[in-house]
């Protein structure tokens, strides 16, 4: 069964971000994902979630100054401090908010031996820690044409050699099919032979980022085919609604409807 999460920092944006919660639960998700809940009292955002008998399915580790343009900071030599305070910080709310992945994001950075070295210490530290709480953490690939040039890795080959040389088993691959359209295609391929490293997917349509049916994805056939290779964990909808988020929900009734029925 194809399992929705509502993305509460792209979704429902006309509306504070704990009434996101009600809008993501009147619309049929059974789970929702953010970005950043920090600026929000952990026990306000779990509070919520329970009120609206959602799962909270995923959200960022800090990433360092987002408005400034930072997209993280794990690779950067000179904040492993600020860095590992965020991962102490990060593992508060996931207990909180019971939720079991966390994606931690490298940064725009150099494909220096130093970063690299400083990336991999890092992620080992955070999932060491992350561990005794049974908590994931994740590593998505993020496209450097359109997004975040720069970004620390682009292809799932080269997150995927990051996982691999850190070597903790709870250290997983984010699957985004929007930014893996934009750098490699492929996607039913690539998903069918990568599925027992993925530990979370999310979605929009190319070009543009918005929702299935606005661009080049034929997501009616993609999801069918991820459901039947027996992909069993969430899909998050991490994508800018072109107009209002409740009436360009046309596309993921099927799949709202049954985890209703
Ligand atoms: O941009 C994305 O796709 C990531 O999932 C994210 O969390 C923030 O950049
Ligand atoms: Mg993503």
């Amino acid at each position: 069964m194809v399992k929705l999460a509502a993305n509460l920092s792209m979704m429902f944006q006309d509306l504070p971000f704990l009434d996101r919660f009600d809008a993501a639960e009147a619309a049929g998700f059974s789970g929702v994902e953010f970005m950043f809940p920090y600026d929000t009292d952990p026990a306000d955002v779990a509070g919520r979630a329970r009120k609206c008998g959602l799962e909270v399915v995923l959200f960022n580790l800090p990433a360092g100054d987002w408005a400034g343009g930072e997209r993280g900071i794990a690779a950067l030599p000179d904040r492993v401090e600020e860095f590992r305070a965020g991962v102490t910080k990060g593992l508060d709310y996931a207990r909180a908010l019971g939720c079991p992945r966390l994606h931690l994001m490298a940064g725009k950075a150099p494909a220096s031996a130093e970063c690299r070295s400083t990336l991999i210490a890092n992620i080992v530290h955070a999932a060491e820690l992350a561990a005794a709480d049974g908590v994931e953490i994740l590593i998505e690939p993020i496209n450097t044409r359109v997004d975040i040039p720069g970004y620390f890795y682009g292809t799932t080959d080269d997150a995927l050699s990051v996982i691999d040389e850190a070597a903790r088993g709870n250290v997983r691959l984010q699957y985004d099919i929007y930014h893996m359209q934009i750098m490699e295609g492929d996607l039913a391929r690539t998903i069918e032979r990568l599925l027992p490293r993925i530990g979370h997917m999310q979605l929009a349509d190319n070009p543009g980022r918005a929702e299935p049916g606005s661009g080049e994805i034929n997501y009616p056939w993609l999801l069918s085919h991820i459901d039947a290779l027996g992909y069993d964990g969430w899909i998050g909808c991490e994508y800018r609604p072109a107009a209002d988020t409740k009436a360009g929900l046309g596309w993921a009734q099927p799949y709202l409807n049954s985890r209703r029925a």
